[in-house]
């Protein structure tokens, strides 16, 4: 996959930009605070007309603008997209693809896939486990459009009974719906472990791999699913996997009155990730949890290459800058094949990426070459 150029109109600090870029590594350089990252985003909402930073497309928008525009001509399975995002304040967006318009904006992550890598992915290993189920859900929304649609269906299920478990003792009527949700969230509940856990199984493999290599063969990275306790093989079709999660529910019926919250479900699950035995978010040191988290998003690019036959654009946002030089290496090696985009600051990582086209920034415009 390929993103051949990017027109940007009041997208964040630019306020108009047309670029070219180059099918292999392309570095995006500046000093702090110039837009790279501003940059990055714009590539990455491409696919999925999704942000890695905020959820709503207004904070996109440059101040004091009420319209913007992302534009973009890219490859993906041989053939060729023209691509556009019309962003207003106060109004819904508009996606379009050849001039068709998108019903979704999953209609998009179908045209690009896309890999992202920034700091804030550190807290893939340190934070709780909401970060790792949304690694897990923004990777298989992109692999798995029936995915996408359970998650969606299972969090408008979650919102509902939510709803009724608050508000029961106020309005008890409430109750008489609440086993009708419980039920629905079983079935879709259901769709999305049997994913997460063959997902899993596949970037366990991976991820091991990587990590391994990463650190020399000195370290051993593992992962493990840990979902709702009643489920004896989540790997199980989720028709298997669905009276499992029915029992769970049905036991937890009364904490869950109680409690007024939902309690039983996929939405507790997490990615367990222990190097050496121990668990990396109680233990690793700010070196491992970095190879720990880049070993993980390395190991779902490539398993986007395996799905699709061809390489996800992956968007590297300031990692090269906090490794040393000999995983620095590693990672320029391991990233060889499909298109790359690499922000940083330090004028002589280009020197190091002697294959790359290099893009100067400057207050949200392009310098000169
Ligand atoms: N909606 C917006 N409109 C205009 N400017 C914005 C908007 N959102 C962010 N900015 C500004 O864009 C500038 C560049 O931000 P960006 O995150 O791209 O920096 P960067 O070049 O990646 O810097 P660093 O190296 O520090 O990470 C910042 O000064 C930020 O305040």
């Amino acid at each position: 996959m390929t993103v051949h150029d990017l027109e940007l109109e009041h997208f964040r600090n630019y306020q108009a930009l047309r670029v070219d870029f180059d099918p292999g590594v392309n570095v995006i350089h500046g000093e702090n605070a110039q837009g790279k990252t501003n940059l990055l985003e714009a590539v990455g909402y491409l696919s999925g007309a999704r942000s890695h930073r905020t959820r709503g497309d207004k904070e996109l928008l440059s101040f004091d603008a009420d319209h913007g525009a992302v534009r973009s001509r890219l490859e993906s399975r041989g053939r060729e997209f023209r691509v556009e995002a019309l962003l207003f304040r106060g109004r819904r967006r508009k996606l379009t693809a050849n001039g068709v318009p998108l019903k979704t904006a999953g209609e998009l992550s179908g045209i690009l896939r896309t890999v992202l890598f920034c700091p804030e992915d550190l807290s893939l290993i340190r934070a709780g486990s909401g970060e790792r189920r949304r690694f897990l859900d923004v990777s298989l929304c992109q692999l798995r459009p029936r995915y996408a649609a359970a998650l969606a269906e299972y969090h408008r299920l979650y919102e509902h009974k939510t709803r009724i478990l608050r508000d029961w003792e106020e309005k008890p009527s409430l109750l008489e719906l609440l086993d009708d949700f419980s039920d629905r969230m079983a079935r879709c509940g259901a769709i999305l472990i049997h994913h997460r856990a063959r997902f899993i199984r596949a970037l366990t493999q991976r991820a091991g791999a990587i990590h391994a290599d990463f650190s020399g063969g000195r370290e051993r990275m593992d992962l493990s699913y840990q979902t709702v306790k009643t489920v004896t093989d989540p790997q199980a079709p989720s028709a298997a996997l669905y009276p499992q999660l029915l029992d769970h529910m049905a036991s937890h019926r009364r904490a869950e009155l109680e409690a007024r919250q939902c309690l039983s479900g996929p939405h507790k699950d997490d990615l367990v990730v222990d190097i050496d035995g121990r668990s990396a978010k109680q233990f690793a040191s700010q070196g491992q949890t970095r190879t720990a988290a880049l070993s993980l998003k390395l190991a779902e690019r490539e398993l986007h290459q395996q799905d699709m036959g061809e390489w996800p654009v992956l968007l590297l946002d300031d990692v090269l800058s906090e490794l040393d030089s000999r995983r620095r290496a590693f990672v320029l090696e391991r990233i060889d094949g499909g298109q790359v985009f690499i922000t940083c600051c330090e004028e002589e990582l280009i020197d190091q990426l002697q294959r790359a086209r290099t893009f100067h920034i400057r207050a949200g415009r392009l310098e000169p070459e």
